[in-house]
Order: C-alpha cells, then sequence, then structure tokens
C-alpha cells in the first residue's frame, strides 16, 4: 500500500535535502563493510586478546571466518528501574546465540542516566549530553571490531537515540535493538501527580508524597507513563529495530525472555555471512525517519524527539526539520490517549493493541511507508501482530485485531482523539520553539498574557511558594539551552504550573530550556532557538511584556514594538553556578560547541 500523497511528498523533500549527507554516508557505509567476518581485518594479537576470556568451543570459532560473533552493547545499571534487567540479559543472549552456532560477546557497556533520579537535580544539566557521550561509549566498544551485528540493551530517554546514533554510524552492521519492557502497572499516574499538586501547595507532607511516588515507580521496568523511554520504545518498533510485538512485554516474563533470545538468534541471521544481509545503516532511510515522526503524533510522543530524532536522523546523513515534523503534525490524528495524554498507562496501550493496532491503523490511513526494511524483514505490515508465548517457549505472532480492545486508549483511524499530531512547531519574533499539544486542552491552545521572567527553575518554584504568581502569565524561563546549562528537563515547574492552570489562571511556559516527555497539561513553548546566551530574542523579554502563544496559527510572539524591541539590549547572566559540581566542569567543552536546538542540540553534527 502507498503512502498518502502528502506523506510522501515530505519523504521526497527529505530525501532531496539529505542527498548530499545521505550518499557520502552510504558511500562510506558500504565501504566498511567485508564480505566475510569482520575480525578477519584483525592481526593475530588483536584477535587473540579479543577472544582471551572465550570457551575452547568459542576460540576455535573466533580463530575461523565462518560463525558470526555478535557485539552486546549493554546500558545496564541500577539507577535506571528500566535498565536493571539488563544485567542479566548478556547470559541470555550467549546461551541464545550458542544455539545458532553463533558466538555473543559483551562489546561494552555504556552509561546511562535516570531523568527520574536527577530531575530538578544539578545533574539534569548533564542528561542531554549524556546522549552523544552513549554515542561514543558505544562506539568504543563496537571499534575493537569483532563483531558481525550488534544488540543494543537501552530503553530510556538519552541512551536509545545515543545507541542509534552509534549503531548508524555503525551502519555497515546489522543492529537489533533489545528492550526489558514497562514496569508493571502501580500508583496511576494522574494520581501521582494529584499528590504532587498537593504538596507543591503545602497540603501534604513528604511522608505521603513519597509513598505515592513509591507505589508509582515500584520495581524493574520503564515507567509506565508516555515519556521519552516508552517514546523510544514506540521509535524502534515503527522504525524497525525492534522485532515485532518487543516493545511493551514486561520484564521478568517468559514471552519477555523469547523475545530477547528471538532478537539475538535474528541479529546473527542478518549479518554479512547469511543471504539476509541487512546493515542498519541501508536499512533505515527517510522512510524509516518519517515512520518514526509519523508514530510521534500518532501517540502523543515526547517533545524530547524533537531533538533526538533529528540528531539519530543525521548519523545516517538524513536531514529531518522541525519543519518537516510540524508538517506531519497537521496530517497525523491522534490515535492514543496515554499519560499525559490521557490517564491510561503503557501496559494499557499494549493491552488495547499496543504496537500492532497502532501501526495497522496508520498503514491503513497510508499515514505510515510499508515498503521499508526491517530487522525482520521486509515490510511494516509484518508488525500489525499482537506477540503470545508458543508451548516451547517461542514467540507466537497473531495479526492484531479489526478494533481496539480499549476505544478510550486506542482509537480507529476513523475515530481520532484528534485531528492532528502531537507536536507543533511554533515561529514568530521570539525566533522557534516547539509545542505539545496532544497533552493541553484546546482551549489552552492559545495562550497571551504578561510575561514573568525567570533565569533558574528555582527563581520560578519560589515565585510561586511566595504566592507572587497568582495571575494570568506566561512564565519565561530562559538561559537554559544546551550552551547555557546543558538544556536540563524542567519537569519540577509542572506541578506549580499545574496548580495555578487548576485555579484557573492562563498560564504558560516559554524557555530555551526543555520539559519532560511526562510534562503535558500546561501550555509549554519549548526547545526556543536561539537560546539567550546566543542572544537569542529571548534575552530581550521583560517582566509584563504580553507574549502570545498561538498553537493553532503556530507562532509565538512578544506584542511589544518592533523597533523598541529590537533596540533592547539581549540581557546577560552569571552562569558560574552551573559550571562547576555533580561533574558538570567535566562537560564545559560540550557546552561550548553545542548545535541549536532544532538541528538536535548536538556536539557530534
Ligand atoms: O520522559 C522523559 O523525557 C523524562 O525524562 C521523564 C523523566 O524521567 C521524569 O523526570 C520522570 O517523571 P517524574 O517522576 O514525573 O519526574
Ligand atoms: S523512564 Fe525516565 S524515570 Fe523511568 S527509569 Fe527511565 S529514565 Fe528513569
Amino acid at each position: 500500500m502507498s503512502a498518502d500523497h502528502r506523506i510522501e511528498a515530505i519523504t521526497k523533500r527529505i530525501v532531496e535535502r539529505s542527498k548530499p549527507t545521505r550518499e557520502a554516508y552510504l558511500d562510506r557505509t558500504r565501504r566498511a563493510a567485508s564480505k566475510g567476518v569482520n575480525r578477519g581485518t584483525l592481526a593475530c594479537g588483536n584477535l587473540a586478546h579479543g577472544f582471551a576470556v572465550c570457551s575452547p568451543g568459542d576460540k576455535a570459532a573466533l580463530a575461523g571466518d565462518t560463525v558470526p560473533n555478535l557485539g552486546i552493547i549493554n546500558a545496564y545499571n541500577d539507577m535506571l528501574s528500566a535498565h536493571q534487567p539488563f544485567e542479566t540479559y548478556p547470559a541470555l543472549i550467549r546461551k541464545a546465540a550458542a544455539e545458532v552456532g553463533g558466538v555473543a560477546q559483551v562489546a561494552g557497556g555504556v552509561p546511562a542516566m535516570c531523568d527520574g533520579v536527577t530531575q530538578g537535580q544539578p545533574g539534569m544539566e548533564l542528561s542531554l549530553f549524556s546522549r552523544d557521550v552513549i554515542a561514543m561509549a558505544a562506539g568504543i566498544g563496537l571499534s575493537h571490531n569483532m563483531f558481525d551485528a550488534a544488540v543494543f540493551l537501552g530503553v530510556c530517554d538519552k541512551i536509545v537515540p545515543g545507541l542509534v546514533i552509534a549503531a548508524l554510524t555503525f551502519g555497515h552492521l546489522p543492529s537489533v535493538f533489545i528492550p526489558a519492557g514497562p514496569m508493571t502497572t502501580g500508583l496511576p499516574n494522574d494520581e501521582k501527580t494529584r499528590i504532587r499538586q498537593l504538596y507543591a501547595e503545602g497540603k501534604v507532607g513528604r511522608a505521603e508524597l513519597l509513598e505515592a511516588e513509591s507505589k508509582s515507580y515500584h520495581g524493574p521496568g520503564t515507567c509506565t507513563f508516555y515519556g521519552t523511554a516508552n517514546s523510544n520504545q514506540m521509535l524502534m518498533e515503527i522504525m524497525g529495530f525492534h522485532m515485532p510485538g518487543a516493545s511493551f512485554v514486561n520484564p521478568g516474563t517468559p514471552l519477555r525472555d523469547a523475545l530477547t533470545k528471538e532478537a539475538t538468534k535474528r541479529a546473527l541471521a542478518i549479518t554479512a555471512l547469511g543471504n539476509e544481509y541487512a546493515p542498519s545503516g541501508e536499512m533505515i532511510d527517510e522512510r524509516s525517519i518519517v515512520n518514526g515522526v509519523v508514530g510521534l503524533h500518532a501517540t502523543g510522543g515526547s517533545t524530547n524527539h524533537t531533538m533526538h530524532l533529528i540528531a539519530m536522523a543525521r548519523a545516517a546523513g538524513i536531514v529531518l526539520s522541525w519543519q518537516d515534523i510540524s508538517d506531519l503534525s497537521d496530517i497525523v490524528p491522534l490515535l492514543a490517549r496515554v499519560y499525559p495524554n490521557g490517564s491510561a498507562d503503557v501496559n494499557h496501550f499494549h493491552a488495547a493493541g499496543g504496537m500492532g493496532f497502532l501501526i495497522k491503523q496508520l498503514l491503513r490511513a497510508g499515514f505510515v511507508h510499508d515498503d521499508v526494511r526491517t530487522v525482520y524483514g521486509q515490510g511494516l505490515s509484518a508488525y500489525t501482530i499482537e506477540p503470545h508465548l508458543n508451548a516451547d517457549g517461542t514467540v507466537d505472532r497473531q495479526p492484531s485485531p479489526e478494533d481496539s480492545a480499549d476505544p478510550k486508549v486506542l482509537a480507529r483511524i476513523e475515530t481520532p482523539f484528534q485531528a492532528n499530531g502531537g507536536l507543533k512547531m511554533l515561529t514568530g519574533n521570539l525566533g522557534k520553539a516547539v509545542i505539545k499539544i496532544s497533552a493541553v486542552k484546546p482551549e489552552r491552545h492559545v495562550v497571551e498574557a504578561p510575561a514573568m521572567v525567570f533565569h533558574s527553575q528555582q527563581d520560578m518554584q519560589d515565585a510561586f511558594k511566595a504566592g507572587k504568581m497568582n495571575q494570568d502569565f506566561i512564565a519565561v524561563v530562559r538561559f537554559q539551552g544546551p550552551k547555557a546549562n546543558g538544556m536540563p528537563e524542567l519537569h519540577k515547574l509542572t506541578p506549580s504550573l499545574g496548580v495555578l492552570q487548576d485555579r484557573g489562571f492562563k498560564v504558560a511556559l516559554v524557555t530555551d530550556g526543555r520539559m519532560s516527555g511526562a510534562s503535558g497539561k500546561v501550555p509549554a513553548a519549548i526547545h526556543v532557538t536561539p537560546e539567550a546566551v546566543d542572544g537569542g530574542p529571548i534575552a530581550k523579554i521583560k517582566d509584563g511584556d504580553i507574549l502570545r502563544l498561538d498553537a493553532v496559527a503556530g507562532t509565538l510572539e512578544v506584542l511589544v514594538d518592533g523597533a523598541e524591541f529590537a533596540a533592547r539590549p539581549a540581557v546577560t547572566v552569571d552562569l558560574s553556578d552551573n559550571e562547576f559540581g555533580m561533574g558538570r566542569e567535566l562537560f564545559a567543552p560540550l557546552r561550548r560547541i553545542a548545535g541549536p536546538a532544532d538541528q538536535g542540540a548536538s556536539v557530534l553534527f
């Protein structure tokens, strides 16, 4: 089935725009591919080091040139509930590899930051850059060149984007992403938010708050809201890096293990040694990227992907823009209501039909390209399934049903929750920004109110606590961009802004920083580019200026006389407090070279 002509047109313009970089990338990638085992280019000394700790059988296999070797890149640590299950995956993967006559070795580990642990803390100022550090760290593992394919064990926010950048940088290798799955459902996300707002108002204490938080985040697996981590899972499935149906199966279940073993065997089946060679750099093309953006809109995915997807695409020589993302938003409807875009969580989404049902709806409308390559083979239609477990412990895939098992959570294409998708670009005399409209009530898509200017999250929270914000306002929290302080998520502002909005005030946020993918109900124009520290217009706003955020027209403006505004000096602030402490001094070089948000805020491209 061919894609909708509008989808085709946007895809075509991305192909045209990307030609110079994509052709150069594909040339490099094809030259890096080898006919036999990649370890064949190593000298004996290199190879002996590479298999020194292997079993005699594996040594003999790796000394030869017919057995494929699988590199494991593992983002395991105990900080991320979503990554903790990966502690045991290497042993499972090695065993599955041996069952098909292959070998698997851990090529390397990568760091992983939990944005939940660092939210509102100094560590959050390292978070965005950790994506590119993860890409570099994975590159270190794969640079041993012992491998004929790779599997990536990662789930969360900056980790999957960093791993995808690495996978595509080693685009001559087939790569399969193996998730660990969502935490089982705990305290509902909207109840957690209600307790947080009560705490922000001083109506409950720390004990009640910690009890609610602990009931929400209670065990292994990805947090169950639809933030960046679960947006990553959706992307890996709709872009073809996951096995069909792998995204939202809970950890520690027989089906989870079956999917992990299957992914291992599949990775070994698609090396250059077989007849289904699927190098990631060729598998992922402009159509895969467009499918990812469409999935983001259809599910109300994380705003962070207006940067991560751009950086991921760029790693394969593909140039994606905010205009592409915004134009696709005008075409693709919202089909999922998962917190913060609703009250359900990802377990409910999966039970309602999950990725298979979603992809089936998007294919029916021609909103995604079916003619794409995936780790599973050819065609996205193969992903319109539901995964189950066979009696022999293997994965069974049944066609997705015609109807959603819960139309309040997952809608058919004929009856979407919103006619357009989750993410819009805003432009105007303050520069460019993005806004997530899927979680904002339609009556709040346009906000015009006086500016209240702050230079840190703490400043705004102090003003809230002092009762200075009981009015209509647009909070401007600036000097939060990549070059200023590493572009932290400002998700801690959500409870205060939510309280004021619930009190009936018209409120909005404008910032050159980021929000969490879990942020939602307050209209927020984020990733404002150029950032304040680059002298962007946001640095000229004064308290009391009337601002207008219009997600319908796609505009972000300060309603001040143009000449007067242009004549204003850009404010500068002392950022020395952000230069030291909690490792921030190590990231000073990255702050200096970081690119702008609308190009992925990367230090790599
Ligand atoms: O989805 C994203 O982009 C995130 O970064 C989610 C963060 O992990 C939040 O900080 C966790 O949610 P909270 O418990 O509300 O802090
Ligand atoms: S989803 Fe976010 S908060 Fe949850 S484990 Fe992953 S990084 Fe941490």
